[in-house]
């Protein structure tokens, strides 16, 4: 090559014998830079590629040595080019490549485009038994008999952080590059990780273990909110209600048919909701009517059926309300309504636990708790034998009686609150304020349907009020219709039966409070709680 073309290129070519300057070409010409090389080659060693400060600025030189004779390529640092931009800038750049290739944690692995190893760190090499240099030129699949370097090759997609088996059950994690040249990938690098592996194993187990107690608390919460907000549900202070609550609290988690009785409206069905939430969380609660259901029905709705038992049946075949319950509870509502001939197929069902679809023979065991539900008077069924003295005692292994509203009229004031609030709550609207006279006025009625009619007057009152207060006005348009009214109760006949209700009219006055009722009343708290037990 002619000098002249060196000399106007921003290149310079050095040649050096034992160190004396044999040729300086280009860049190398001047003294300045020969000093700096002569000082850059002694700082290299043995190394091929090294940085080099020019006058102009950083450089890069590439040395080739034999024989004493060295020969150097020099050339300024390109701006755009990364790898050389890092070299001329870190004086120490090729110790962070080496101790990034010798790293006693971490393997390095190169394949090019072909699916070829190019190169494997000696750190890996060691652990995978190779000479040094043993892998270099093989097929990836040789060395690395899982190896997925070439299919990010074709796929130029990177993989991190994925595990790798390496037979003798050693599980290592391992990230993989594509390597790209003017947007073409041209190899893929592969990073074996040897100590993250321990310390990402660690990681896991200890994520594993608060995963473990997270779920363990979230399922105590879930339990504390179930029972506070399943119990909670049902408001009023009254004894009888203390007592019922404490009731449901007991029998929930026992495994005991329960028998819900009480009046229309009264609350069984909260009752048996708060049982099953306590009893079988997460589990299905699965309702039948009884009364709802026509009694040709009753059968299938509780078997369900097998697939085409009947002309309309299913084409598949219908589980059955006892299925449709398993693991969880069966609420049987009006249960005093069920027909005598599938009081007698429920009867075998329950002492059993096996039921089969209508039209099948695969009888199948269950599991499911029975609550049920009736406002009627069993015993007078029983006397009349239209219920079966047998059922009656599978079903009833607990009874829990919910008293009518007129028992407990110190618990309106409370149910006021909680009804109001529920239906402003529902309906988007700003809780209003509550005349004075209102939880007196409702203590006043009779309530024949309970807490339902309670329920739905005040909500009728309420759409008739003004937003900000809750007027005793607005009760004035609810007169209890005729059907609805209770049979007339009969005066009470015992003083004490007057003093009781005078008693619980009072309370419900003084809002719940005991103690101002005991005042008004003129009688000690003590005898109250008599009156009122
Ligand atoms: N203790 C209570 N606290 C708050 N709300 C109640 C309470 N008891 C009943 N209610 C409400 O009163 C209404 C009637 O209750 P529920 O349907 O449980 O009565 P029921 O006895 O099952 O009636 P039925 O015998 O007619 O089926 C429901 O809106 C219910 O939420």
């Amino acid at each position: 090559m002619p000098e002249e073309q060196i000399s106007s290129a921003p290149l310079g070519v050095l040649v050096r014998r034992h160190g004396a300057v044999v040729a300086a070409l280009g860049l190398a010409a001047g003294d300045a830079v020969q000093r700096a090389l002569a000082a850059a080659l002694a700082r290299a060693g043995d190394r091929t590629l090294f940085e080099l400060p020019l006058p102009q600025g950083p450089g890069i030189a590439t040395a080739l040595r034999a024989d004493g004779l060295e020969i150097v390529l020099l050339r300024p640092a390109d701006a755009g080019a990364t790898l050389l931009d890092f070299v001329a800038a870190v004086p120490f750049a090729f110790d962070i490549f080496e101790q990034i290739l010798s790293d006693p944690y971490q393997g390095i692995t190169v394949a090019d485009h072909t699916g070829t190893m190019r190169y494997v760190s000696p750190v890996h090499e060691k652990f995978l038994g190779l000479q040094p240099g043993g892998g270099a030129g093989k097929p990836v699949e040789q060395v690395i008999r899982n190896s997925r370097l070439r299919a990010v090759v074709a796929s130029g997609k990177a993989e991190i952080g994925q595990p790798l088996e390496f037979g003798n059950a050693v599980t290592r994690v391992v990230n993989r590059r594509p390597v790209r040249r003017d947007g073409q990938v041209i190899g893929a690098v592969g990073q074996v990780m040897f100590r993250d592996t321990e310390a990402v194993a660690q990681m896991a187990a200890e994520m594993q273990q608060l995963r473990t107690q997270l779920e363990f608390y979230r399922r105590e919460l879930d339990g504390l909110r179930g029972t506070r907000g399943a119990v909670a549900e049902l408001v009023g202070e009254s004894q009888a209600m203390q007592r019922l609550r404490e009731e449901v609290q007991a029998v929930a988690r026992l495994d005991v048919p329960v028998l819900v009785q009480g009046e229309s409206g009264t609350g069984k069905e909260l009752v048996v909701r708060a049982i099953h939430a306590l009893g079988r969380p997460g589990q299905a609660l699965v309702s039948l009517n009884l009364a709802a259901v026509p009694g040709s029905l009753v059968e299938s709705e509780l078997f369900g059926h097998a697939a085409g038992a009947f002309t309309g049946s299913a084409k598949q075949g219908r589980a059955g309300k006892f299925e449709m319950a398993n693991e969880g509870t069966l609420f049987l509502d009006e249960v005093g309504d069920i027909p005598m001939d599938v009081q007698i197929k429920l009867l075998r069902v329950l002492e059993e636990r096996v039921a089969e679809r209508l039209g099948s023979h695969a009888a199948k065991r269950l599991s499911f708790r029975l609550v049920s539900a009736t406002h009627r008077d069993i015993g007078a069924l029983i006397a009349s034998g239209a219920f079966r003295h047998d059922l009656f005692y599978r079903i009833s292994g607990v009874t829990l009686q919910v008293p009518p509203l007129r028992h407990r009229l110190e618990d309106i004031p409370a149910l006021l609150a909680h009804f109001v609030e529920a239906f402003c709550q529902r309906n988007r609207r700003a809780v209003p304020q509550i005349d004075a006279g209102v939880a007196r006025h409702l203590a006043d009625q009779p309530w024949p349907g309970n807490l339902r009619q309670l329920r739905h007057r005040i909500e009728e009152a309420l759409v008739f009020s003004p937003p900000e207060r809750l007027t005793l006005e607005a009760f004035g348009r609810g007169a209890v219709p005729q059907a609805e009214a209770a049979p007339r109760r009969e005066e009470p006949a015992r003083l004490k039966d007057h003093e009781r209700t005078a008693a619980l009219k009072t309370l419900a006055d003084c809002g719940g409070n005991k103690k101002r009722a005991a005042e008004r009343l003129g009688i000690s708290r003590s005898y109250l709680y008599k009156l009122l037990a």
